[in-house]
C-alpha cells in the first residue's frame, strides 16, 4: 500500500499519509500534555516535594517508558516487511545480554563514567528519535541534509539533557549522586567541575549558539516554512520547559509523553494492525496492539530492575535508591535499545538522505 508508506528513502519530504497525518497529531497532543501539565503544575505548587515530582517517572515503568522499547525484537522485521523469526528474536536477546552486560560492568567498575556515558547516550537518543518525528512525520523540508540531521539530534537530546544542567544544577547533582552511590559514594565526586558556574555558563553559551545556528539554518534551507515552524516552537517550549519545571518532574513527563509516545507511534506504524487501525482513527485498537506487543518483555524489564536491585552493593533504604536502581536499570536497557533504533534509523535511511 503506496498510501501508507513510512519510507523515508528517498530523502525527499513527501505528503504525509491518513495514518501519519493522525500519528502526528497525537505526537503533539502528548508533547502539549508534557509541557502544558509540567508547566501548569509548576506555576500552581512551586516547588513541589521530589516524592510527588517522581510519580511520572513512576508510571512510566508501565504506562509508556519502558514499553515503549520493549517492542525492540518487532520492529526491525516489521520495518522490512517480513515476518517476526526466532533469529530476529535471539538477535535482540543476545544484544541486549552483550551489551547491556557490559555496560552494567561499567556501572559497577565505574561509575561516574557509567552515569557521564549515560547522559550522552541519552542525548542521541532523544535526539534521533525527534529528527525521526520531524523528517517522516512533519516532512521536514529544512532536514534534507545529514549535517542539518545531526546537528537537530544534538539540538533536541541536548534541551532534556543540558537545560535542566544549567538552570537546577543541583537537582542534577542529587540525581547523579543517588546513582552513582549504589555502587560507590565516594565516586560522584568526581563530577564536581560538571556543576560549576563556569561550566554551566560554557555550556549555557555552546548549547545556546548551536540552537540559534541551527534553526536560523533551518530557516535558511527550508523549502517549506510549515515544518520548520513546528521544529522552531516545540525547540523554543521544550527550552523554556526544562528551563522552569524542576527536571524530575520535567523529565518523568517528557520521557513518557514526549520520546517514548513518539516511539509508541512509529513502531504502531510498522506494525499493519496497529497502522490500519490508525487509519481507521481507531486508537483503542492501535494502543491495545501495542500494549500486548509490548507487555512481555515490559515484564522482563521490571525483573531487570529487581535483579539490579539486587546487585548492587548498597541495600537500598531511600526512594533516591530505588530511583536510583531504575534509572540505571533504564540506562542499562537503553544502550541496546540504541542500536535497535540506530538500524531502524538505516533501514529508512534517516541518516543517509
Ligand atoms: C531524571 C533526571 C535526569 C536524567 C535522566 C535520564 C538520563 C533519563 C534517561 C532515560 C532514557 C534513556 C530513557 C530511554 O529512552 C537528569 C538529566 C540528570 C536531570 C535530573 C533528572
Ligand atoms: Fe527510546
Amino acid at each position: 500500500m503506496a498510501d501508507e508508506s513510512t519510507g523515508v528513502r528517498s530523502g525527499t519530504p513527501t505528503e504525509p499519509t491518513g495514518s501519519q497525518a493522525l500519528a502526528a497529531r497525537i505526537t503533539v497532543v502528548g508533547g502539549a500534555l508534557a509541557i502544558g501539565g509540567g508547566v501548569a503544575v509548576t506555576a500552581l505548587t512551586g516547588s513541589l516535594p521530589r516524592s510527588l515530582q517522581l510519580l511520572p517517572l513512576a508510571a512510566s515503568i508501565l504506562i509508556l517508558g519502558v514499553p515503549h522499547g520493549a517492542v525492540d525484537h518487532l520492529v526491525l522485521p516489521r520495518a522490512r516487511g517480513e515476518r517476526v523469526t526466532r533469529g530476529d528474536l535471539a538477535f535482540v536477546g543476545v544484544l541486549y545480554l552483550v551489551v547491556g552486560s557490559l555496560y552494567a560492568a561499567v556501572w559497577f567498575l565505574a561509575p561516574a563514567v557509567a552515569f557521564t556515558i549515560f547522559i550522552g547516550i541519552t542525548l542521541a537518543h532523544w535526539g534521533q528519535g525527534d529528527v525521526y518525528t520531524l523528517v517522516e512525520l512533519a516532512s521536514a523540508s529544512h532536514l534534507e541534509t545529514r549535517s542539518m540531521r545531526i546537528l537537530t539530534a544534538l539540538v533536541r537530546g541536548g534541551l532534556p539533557m543540558l537545560v535542566p544542567l544549567i538552570a537546577f544544577p543541583a537537582e542534577y547533582a542529587f540525581v547523579a549522586s543517588a546513582l552513582i552511590d549504589l555502587f560507590d559514594p565516594a565516586a560522584a565526586a568526581a563530577l564536581d567541575p560538571i556543576f560549576a558556574t563556569t561550566t554551566r555558563l560554557a555550556v549555557a553559551v555552546g548549547f545556546g549558539t548551536l540552537v540559534v545556528f541551527t534553526l536560523a539554518n533551518g530557516f535558511l534551507v527550508a523549502d517549506d516554512r510549515g515544518p520548520w515552524v513546528i521544529d522552531a516552537v516545540e525547540t523554543l517550549a521544550l527550552l523554556a520547559y526544562f528551563a522552569v519545571v524542576p527536571p524530575l518532574l520535567a523529565i518523568g513527563c517528557y520521557f513518557a509523553l514526549w520520546h517514548s509516545l513518539r516511539h509508541v507511534v512509529r513502531a504502531m506504524l510498522l506494525d499493519d494492525h496497529a497502522r490500519g487501525a490508525v487509519a481507521r482513527r481507531d486508537l483503542p485498537v492501535a494502543f491495545g496492539r501495542f500494549a500486548r506487543d509490548a507487555a512481555p518483555l515490559t515484564a522482563g524489564a521490571v525483573l531487570v530492575f529487581v535483579a539490579l536491585g539486587f546487585s548492587i552493593p548498597a541495600t537500598p533504604a531511600t526512594l533516591a535508591d530505588v530511583m536510583g536502581i531504575y534509572l540505571v536499570g533504564i540506562a542499562v536497557l537503553t544502550l541496546p535499545h540504541v542500536i535497535v533504533v540506530t538500524l531502524l534509523d538505516l533501514e529508512v535511511g534517516l541518516w543517509s538522505p
